[in-house]
Formats: structure tokens, C-alpha cells, sequence
């Protein structure tokens, strides 16, 4: 036994050590929230042990009346936070106090620049839980004795938060954790009751646990302890009771976010099922938002008993961003993660609170228009995501989606498809867009000739699910989307007859040079045929409309897909004086040249790049040159 009592030490994971090194430089105007984080993960120690109690109620033994316990020593210059919740085994403090186990953490680290201020945000974002003890402590140790286990066999941790850490096997009386800090000379402040008990008003006021300090007689002596939060969950209070300063609090608790949130709900539903929710919608992104699989949103509760975090099957993926909790009251508590993925109760959970956040949106767009674009401009790209994954709301989400458009000349994302419809003229029958690789792509696509000149609008799209998204939208209040690269185009009734009958005749004077031209190119398209986009170009490419769009391809391609090639049709523009010298031209392999590198410029204009570059590059200098000598 006395061997094994011995301390060994440990390195922290290279992601702890980066994590602590950025903690302690970026958050120290920020200290104070290490008390939050500790303070709240006591709490998530008993909602935990109170959940396995359920099944196994000797957990509880006779230390039922769970706390979190604060107190300093001035002297000793130290603070404590005590819990007797579920605690850690040996293993569960290796993995948990000396690594962080979210995946994609290297990659996060990628990103962070060493400009404090902007590293501070990042920090806030990725969530400093435990480790944000070294904010204000020289040294932190953590005893715990995991429930269930014996006196003997706890665990110590300890580390200067330098790279190292050490463990031992402890004796501990009582079951759950301590965690001791060390304070540093700069954070002595923080030994003082008073304000140690502010910040946990401020913060943990409304957890579903009493946080405990101290009880001092008239002579500064402690007798005993008490509570110093109201200790009443927030969600369970009337909400004319509840100011926003507290539902802004109990938000940076839950979330972990250093901002105020953008937005809440908090809902108490009653009917086929009942239920209590409180959604939040956060200011900025978390830093893993673009992670499909990482969903930490929505804590589930059943009668005000924590029973798990990122209750996915609460939320669809597309509202990831959401953050918050919901407490039902029909779910039975031993409820497990295969019950509830399909479960009636659940169900009926997940689709009111979807229709609760879209009519949260719904409403801060009319209301607050520009509070709305700020939300669209962190979250759009993932609630782009919804038209797919939920076809029942398709035309609630799509009324949210803001779009980029030839009737605004900026690139931002701001308009939306009922302005759309409000600004179309009577007679249009679709929702023109184009989809690209970037706003200038779209913008200047010459596809988009005709309609600049009809004054028709047309959305602008340029981000990767674009194509996606396109593909599961096919109308909007009855009007039907159309890309304005694929396909012919029927301009419809916003076409007079006499310039259908100019089209036809362009087309039939046009028949012998379109076969010229596909005998010139071969199987390099699908077909040749007068333009009816064009205006100033003298070629464009387009797909047809069963192929695959240029942008789909592309996605596809990305995401290591073989995808058969595309092959376009050649659009040409007789009134194109360009067209119309080439097509003068009697030497057939001039002709051809020249038709190939029409054809190369309408794909570079549509795909951004060509198969053979070098080609091109040689057979432009050849007719530069031809030119040239002229
Ligand atoms: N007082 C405690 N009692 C029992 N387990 C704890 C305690 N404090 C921390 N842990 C364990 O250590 C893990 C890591 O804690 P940490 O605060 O770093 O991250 P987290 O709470 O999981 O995430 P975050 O705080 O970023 O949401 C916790 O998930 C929990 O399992």
C-alpha cells in the first residue's frame, strides 16, 4: 500500500499546456469566472450522482443532501470548492484533469494568432472549465473519492499548471471533490468572503444546488454553513419573476460564454406532453459550430432531475447553435439515450421547440432587423442546413434564409425571399439565382446579362452548401426556383412575342454555324445553340437541366466523390461581333481554334478553372501572336 501511495507524475497533454499557457495571459481581466466554472461543475457532479441514484440508490449512502461549498482561508491563502457529488475515479481524473477531450481542440488551437485580445475571445468560446483555476491560483489541488468507491482509494491531483502534473492515492472521509487553489499574489482579492460570495450570487444564484459558505457568528467566527443562493432552478420560476439580468447569468452558466445571449425563450408548453424549455440564441458562434457531430446545446432534465447533456434528439442538427435546457414531465427518469431517439414524448418536444426557435427568428427579423442580420451573418450558414433536414418548416426556414442580390450592389447576405417576391414584377413566374465560388464570380457571370438588362433580380449565392440548399428548394410561396445557369432559358411572360420571333429566326439563321461549331469542339460539349442570356458575351456554358450543376460537381469532388464528368452546352451570341468575325472565317482550323477558345472562356467564366490551362495559355499566345503580326 505504501508504494502505491506514492506520487507520479504526469505530463498534461500538449493541448492542456497551450490552453493554460493562453488562459492566464488572455483572461486576467476576466478572473473572476473561475468561480462560475468551479462552482458549476460541483453542481454537474451532483446532477450526475442524483442521476445514478436513481437506479442505485446505496450511491447516496447516508450524505444525501447534496452541496457545493465554498470557502477561503485568508492565511493560508487558499479557496475551496467542495462537492459531494459523483467524484472521479483514477482513470476519470487522468483523461478529465490532464486532457481536454473534445475533438477537433488541435485544429482550434490552429487557429488562435497570439493577439491577446482577439485569443481572449477564442478562449470564451472554447470553454476553460476546470483549467480556469490557474486564472487565479499558483497551484491547484483536487481531492476527490468517486462515489461508491472506499475512503482509501481517492485520488489526489495537484499541479503548478506548467506542464506537469501529480497524482497519488489519498485517504478521503467523505465522498466527491475538493479543489484547492493556491491563490496567486495578484489574485488575493479573492479571499475575501464577501466577494466570493457576490460571485456566486451573480452566477450560481439560480442552480439547482445550495452553494454553501461559512456562517460567521458576530465575531467573524465560522459556525456551521449556509446557503447563500437561492438554490431554486431558474426554468422552474414564473417568468414575470425573473429580470434579464438573471436569464443572462444563468445563460453564461449553462454556456459557458462570456457575452450576454442574443436571445431567449423560456416556455412553459402543457398539452399532448408538458414540458418547461429555456432556449437561448448566443451572440457569436461557438468555435466548433461547423462540426456536425458537435452538439453540447441542450441539457435534458426530467422533473427537475438533471439526466443529460446535449440531448441531441431534442434539437435538429441545423439549430445546433441553440443553447439551453428543456424539463419534461411525462418522461419516465430512468430514461437512456435509445429511449428517447424514439420516443412520442420526445418528438412532440422536438418539434415545439423547433417551431419555438424558427418563430423566435421569425419575430427578431421583423422586429429587429438588424439584430436579425447579425445573427444571420454568424448562424445563416448553418441554418442553410434546414431546408434539407426538415421538410416540414422548408418554407419557415426558407422565409429566414437572406440572400445576397443584383438589386443590392454588396456582397452581404441581406435579402430576403419575400422581399424578393415583393420587388418581382407580376408577370415573372420563378426565383432566379446563380450559385458560384464567390459573390464576384456570381455577380459578374455572364449568364447574368439579360437579366441585368430586363432589370430582373437575381439572388447571388456563393458559400459550399449553396448548391445543397438550392437543390432542396424548389419553390417558395408557389413560386418555383430557377438557376439562371442551367437549363433553357424561358424567360416566360416576361418575354414579348416579338422578341420570341426574333429568337427564332436568330436561331434558324444560326443552325449552320451551331453544327459548325459542335463539329469544331467535338465531345467537349453536349451541344451548341443560340444564347438567350447574353448581351455583352460572346459565349457562356450552361448544364442541362437533369445534369449535375458546375457547383454540386465541384462540392462533390471535394468531399472525394467521383462524379461522372459534366458536359456542358455551348451557348453562343450571334450578335457578338466576336461571333460574327469568327464565323466569317473560311479556314476550317482557324475556326476551330478560335471556337475552342470561345468555349475556354465561357468555362473559365462559369467554372473558374479549365482542365488543360496550359493549353489555353498556348493556344491564346498563338492567336495573340497572329494578331500581332497582322
Ligand atoms: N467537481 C467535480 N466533480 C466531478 N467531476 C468533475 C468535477 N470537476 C470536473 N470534473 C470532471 O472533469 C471534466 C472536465 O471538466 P471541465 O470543466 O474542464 O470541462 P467540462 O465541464 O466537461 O466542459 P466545459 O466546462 O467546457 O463545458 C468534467 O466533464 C467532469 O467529468
Amino acid at each position: 500500500m505504501a508504494e502505491a501511495r506514492q506520487s507520479e507524475t504526469h505530463g498534461f497533454q500538449t493541448e492542456v499546456k497551450q490552453l493554460l499557457h493562453l488562459m492566464i495571459h488572455s483572461l486576467y481581466s476576466n478572473k473572476e469566472i473561475f468561480l462560475r466554472e468551479l462552482v458549476s461543475n460541483a453542481s454537474d457532479a451532483a446532477d450526475k450522482l442524483r442521476f445514478q441514484a436513481l437506479s442505485d440508490g446505496s450511491l447516496l449512502a447516508d450524505d444525501a443532501e447534496l452541496y457545493v461549498r465554498v470557502s477561503a482561508d485568508k492565511e493560508a491563502g487558499t479557496i475551496t470548492i467542495s462537492d459531494n457529488g459523483i467524484g472521479m475515479t483514477r482513470d476519470e481524473v487522468m483523461s478529465n484533469l490532464g486532457t481536454i477531450a473534445k475533438s477537433g481542440t488541435a485544429d482550434f488551437f490552429s487557429k488562435l494568432s497570439g493577439d491577446q485580445a482577439r485569443d481572449s475571445r477564442l478562449i470564451g468560446q472554447f470553454g476553460v472549465g476546470f483549467y480556469s483555476a490557474f486564472i487565479v491560483a499558483e497551484s491547484v489541488t483536487v481531492r476527490t473519492r468517486a462515489a461508491g468507491a472506499a475512503a482509501d482509494e481517492a485520488i489526489e491531483w495537484s499541479s503548478r499548471g506548467e506542464g506537469e502534473f501529480d497524482l497519488r492515492q489519498i485517504d478521503k472521509a467523505k465522498r466527491g471533490t475538493d479543489v484547492i487553489l493556491q491563490v496567486r499574489d495578484d489574485a488575493e482579492e479573492y479571499l475575501d468572503e464577501w466577494r466570493l460570495k457576490s460571485i456566486v450570487t451573480k452566477y450560481s444564484d439560480h442552480l439547482n444546488i445550495p452553494v454553501q459558505m461559512p456562517k460567521r457568528d458576530d465575531d467573524g467566527k465560522a459556525d456551521g454553513w449556509e446557503a447563500v443562493n437561492s438554490g431554486q432552478a431558474l426554468w422552474t420560476r414564473e417568468k414575470s419573476e425573473i429580470s434579464d439580468e438573471e436569464y443572462k447569468e444563468f445563460y453564461k452558466t449553462i454556456a459557458h460564454d462570456f457575452e450576454d445571449p442574443l436571445l431567449w425563450s423560456h416556455n412553459k408548453v402543457e398539452g399532448t406532453s408538458e414540458y418547461t424549455s429555456l432556449l437561448y440564441i448566443p451572440k457569436r458562434a461557438p468555435w466548433d459550430l461547423w462540426n456536425r457531430e458537435q452538439q453540447n446545446g441542450i441539457k435534458l432534465y426530467v422533473k427537475r432531475v438533471f439526466i443529460m447533456d446535449d440531448a441531441t434528439q431534442l434539437m435538429p442538427t441545423y439549430l445546433r447553435f441553440v443553447r439551453g435546457l428543456m424539463d419534461s414531465s411525462d418522461l419516465p427518469l430512468n430514461v437512456s439515450r435509445e429511449i428517447l431517439q424514439d420516443n412520442k414524448i420526445t418528438r412532440s418536444m422536438r418539434n415545439g421547440s423547433t417551431k419555438k426557435v424558427l418563430s423566435m427568428l421569425s419575430k427578431l427579423a421583423k422586429d429587429e432587423p438588424e439584430t436579425y442580420q447579425q445573427f444571420w451573418n454568424t448562424f445563416g450558414t448553418v441554418l442553410k442546413e434546414g431546408p434539407a433536414e426538415d421538410q416540414a418548416n422548408q418554407e419557415k426556414i426558407a422565409s429566414l434564409l437572406r440572400f445576397a442580390s443584383t438589386h443590392m450592389d454588396t456582397s452581404e447576405a441581406s435579402t430576403s425571399l419575400d422581399e424578393y417576391l415583393e420587388r418581382m414584377p407580376e408577370q415573372q413566374q420563378s426565383i432566379y439565382y446563380i450559385v458560384a465560388d464567390s459573390y464576384e464570380a456570381a455577380r459578374d457571370n455572364p449568364a447574368l446579362e439579360i437579366f441585368r438588362k430586363k432589370g430582373i433580380e437575381v439572388l447571388l449565392l456563393s458559400e459550399r452548401i449553396d448548391e445543397w440548399l438550392m437543390s432542396h428548394l424548389s419553390t417558395y410561396k408557389e413560386k418555383a426556383f430557377q438557376s439562371v445557369t442551367r437549363g433553357d432559358l424561358d424567360l416566360g411572360e416576361l418575354e414579348d412575342e416579338d422578341s420570341k420571333q426574333q429568337q427564332e429566326a436568330a436561331e434558324k439563321a444560326f443552325e449552320d454555324s451551331a453544327k459548325r461549331f459542335e463539329k469544331a469542339l467535338g465531345d467537349k460539349v453536349k451541344s451548341v445553340r443560340v444564347t438567350h442570356r447574353l448581351t455583352s458575351s460572346p459565349a457562356c456554358i450552361v448544364t442541362d437541366e437533369n445534369d449535375m450543376s458546375t457547383q454540386m460537381a465541384k462540392l462533390m469532388e471535394a468531399a472525394g466523390q467521383k462524379v461522372p464528368e459534366t458536359k456542358y452546352i455551348f451557348e453562343v451570341n450571334p450578335e457578338h461581333t466576336l461571333v460574327q468575325r469568327v464565323v466569317a472565317l473560311d479556314d476550317e482550323q482557324r475556326f476551330s481554334e478560335w471556337a475552342q477558345l470561345l468555349l475556354d472562356q465561357a468555362t473559365l467564366a462559369e467554372r473558374g478553372n479549365l482542365k488543360d490551362p496550359a493549353q489555353f495559355v498556348t493556344r491564346l499566345n498563338r492567336l495573340m501572336l497572329e494578331l500581332t503580326d497582322a
